[in-house]
Parts: structure tokens; sequence; C-alpha cells
């Protein structure tokens, strides 16, 4: 879906000065007036809506979770924001494929696809789609761990793991949420599994901050390798993307141990995924450089599905959440004519999961 990652953004109809995507009845809404102005009819009349929070570069992932949406809320909005707050100093902000052409067609396609199935009670109603000065009244967002400004912090749980590579992710990821569910007011949210930590930040948000919302989970949407659809993936290239699957089969082998080899232990589930990396890593550095790929494991976790602490043992009762990030290196020898991946295939941080469940 992803497949180009210009910022093009032409202009979607606009009839009686009200904004659409091209060749359907989706509003796209800029403003948070604007959102505000749809949204207080349905609040009367209680027409549920479903808010499906994305940074667009839209794939099936994403698609799966507007299709959920669809299914459970009378109005589907979605949110195409690449939120700065987010991302670190050091990290992709300006490079960050934005595809909005090729996001207004697919959304306008699945739209069809749901007034065609008559399971749904909504559809696609709205797509909000704010400037940095509307989303930021005070200014643009600080990137700095120390940076001072209005954040929402959710700790412990945002400290760990994605939160320590990226210690102003989960600041920023709550901040931009709490803002989004505010002017949407949504009655259901929906978060991807691919994004586990995510969902845990984001269901702490909800808790702690009372707020009348439902969150709901999606499964990981993957390629037929196993690899999750993720935006950031146009950024690997061929021969990156073949060695991409990595994470997951270490993933799987560490839900095998636990889920065949009954293993309970952390060192014997998480040794199963680590034989795995150490078994890959060995076949690609005997490849040599015109045609091998390198990568850094960041983290691989067992955590507890609530809190996201690291577990020395599972218990079978609670299950747990397997995790792990790893960067794939830029292509060190490139080859001519070589498809290196958007913007000349910068190093990529992969993260995928798996849900232990409870085996008693
Ligand atoms: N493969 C997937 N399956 C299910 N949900 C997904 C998948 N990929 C992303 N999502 C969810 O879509 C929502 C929006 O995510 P986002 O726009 O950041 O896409 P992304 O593919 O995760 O991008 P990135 O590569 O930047 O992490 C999040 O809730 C995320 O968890
Ligand atoms: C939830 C989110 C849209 C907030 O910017 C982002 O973190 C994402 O796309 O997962
Ligand atoms: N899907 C998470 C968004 C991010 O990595 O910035």
């Amino acid at each position: 879906m992803a497949s180009r990652c210009s910022s093009s953004s032409s202009p979607s109809s606009s009839r009686g000065g009200l904004e659409k995507l091209p060749s359907s009845s989706i509003r796209v809404l800029r403003t948070i007036e604007a959102l505000r102005r749809w949204r207080r009819p349905h609040l009367l009349d209680q027409r549920s809506v479903g808010l499906v929070p994305t940074m667009g570069a839209l794939h099936e992932g994403h698609l799966a979770l507007i299709r959920a949406a669809a299914r459970a809320n009378h109005h589907v909005v979605v949110s195409v924001y690449v939120n700065p707050a987010q991302f670190g100093v050091r990290e992709d902000l300006a490079s960050y494929p934005v595809t909005w052409d090729a996001d207004a067609a697919a959304l306008a396609r699945l739209d069809r696809e749901l007034a065609d199935d008559g399971l749904n009670l909504g559809r696609i109603s709205a797509v909000f789609a704010p400037t940095t000065a509307a989303m930021y009244p005070a200014g643009f967002p600080g990137q700095e761990v120390d940076s001072r400004g209005s954040f929402v912090t959710i700790t412990p749980v945002g400290e760990v793991l994605e939160g320590k590579t990226r210690p102003t992710f989960f600041r920023g990821v709550a901040t931009v949420c709490m803002k989004l569910f505010n002017i949407v007011q949504p009655e259901r949210v929906y978060f991807g599994q691919k994004d586990v930590q995510q969902t845990v930040v984001i269901k702490r948000l909800v808790e702690d901050f009372m707020l009348p919302i439902e969150v709901v989970v999606g499964s990981t949407t993957r390629a037929e390798d196993g690899l999750a659809l993720s935006s950031r993936n146009v950024y690997l290239g061929e021969r990156r993307r073949a060695a991409a699957t990595v994470l997951y089969s270490a993933l799987r082998a560490a839900e095998e141990a636990y889920k065949g080899g009954g293993a309970r232990d952390r060192a014997a589930v998480l040794g199963a995924a680590e034989r795995v990396v150490d078994e890959t890593l060995a076949e690609q550095s005997a490849l040599g450089p015109e045609k091998r790929v390198r990568f850094e494991v960041d983290y691989l976790s067992l955590a507890d599905p609530d809190t996201m602490e690291e577990l020395s043992v599972i218990d079978p009762a609670r299950g747990g959440i397997l995790s792990g990030a790893v960067k794939m290196l830029p292509v060190e020898a490139p080859q001519e004519g070589e498809d290196l991946g958007h913007s000349g295939g910068p190093a990529v941080r992969l993260i995928d999961n798996i849900i232990l469940q409870p085996a008693e």
C-alpha cells in the first residue's frame, strides 16, 4: 500500500467548501473546529464513533483496524498525523513516508467495500488530518528528554523496552493520543498489537485519566513470510527485506518452547529465540559484504502482559508477552542498481511480538 513515499497531497474534491477524499463521501477535516462541528450532532443523537489513529503510509494492518471499527461503530474517523513529539531528535521525522494520494485511494476503496458488506454498522465518515500548529498550539513540541511543555507521561511502562531506546516516544504517543481522544471524543479507539507496548500505555492512559473510551486491540497483520506489516518496511529494500523475518522467526521459536516444549523459565524460553538470532547472524556473515545483511538485536523480552515488566518465570495462568526489536543496518556494499529502499535505505528498527496465552 505504501509504495510511494512522496509528500504529494493533491487537492481532494471540494464541493460547497466541504473537502472530500476523491471518489468517496469521506470528509477531510483539517482543523479541530471542523472536527468538532462534525462530531457535535453525533454526540447528541448518540451515534457511536470509532477512532483509528495512524501516521498515514497506510497498509493492510491499518485497513484491518478500520474494518474492525466499522463493524462496531456508526462512524469511523481515521486520523492521519505524523506526530513530531514521538520522534527523537535523531530519528526519521524528516523522511517518514508520506503517501497521501495512495492513502486516499486505499480509504476510498475500503469505504466502498464496507458499504457493500451488510455486516457493518458504519463506514469511514472522516479523515482527520491536522497540522502541527493546530495540534500543538503552544508551538512545535520539544523532542529532547528534558524538553518542557504540556506532555502526558505514562510511567513506568513507558520507560522500559521501546521507551528505553526511544525515551521520548511514549510521552509523544500518550500526549498526541490524549489530544486526539479529546478532539474526536470516540466511544472506541483501535490500536494494533504490532505495537504491543503502545497498547499497554494507551490502556493505562484511558484507565488512569478516566476516559470513557473502550480500547480495542487488533491482531498483527503479516506478510506471507510472517513479517509484520509496518509503514517503515519501505526503508528496507529487497536485500534486507528478505532477512527481516529473523525477529518473527526468533519469537516463534520462543513461543514454541513455551507452547510445545512446556518451558516456563525465562532462559529456556528466550534461549530458543537467541539461538535463531545467532544462527541467522552466522549465515549472513558467511555471505560476504556484497550479499549479506547486518543487524543488531536491541532486545528480546519476556514480559508481564499488564505492566511489561520482565518475567523470570511465566505464570501459566497469566501468560506473557514475547517481544523484540532489531536494527537492520544499512547495506554494506550496495550492488549496481540495487534497490536499497526508501530514502537510500537508512538503518531500520523493526519491532514485533507474540502474546503467550495462559496455558491453564
Ligand atoms: N501489521 C500491523 N497489524 C496491525 N496493526 C498495525 C500493524 N502495523 C501498524 N498497526 C497499527 O496501526 C496503527 C497506526 O500505526 P502507524 O501508522 O505507526 O503504522 P506502522 O506500520 O506501525 O508504522 P511504523 O512503521 O512507523 O511503526 C497503530 O495502532 C499500529 O499498531
Ligand atoms: C498511535 C499513533 C498514531 C500516535 O501518533 C502512532 O504511535 C502509531 O501510528 O502507532
Ligand atoms: N507505530 C509506532 C509509531 C512509531 O514508531 O513512531
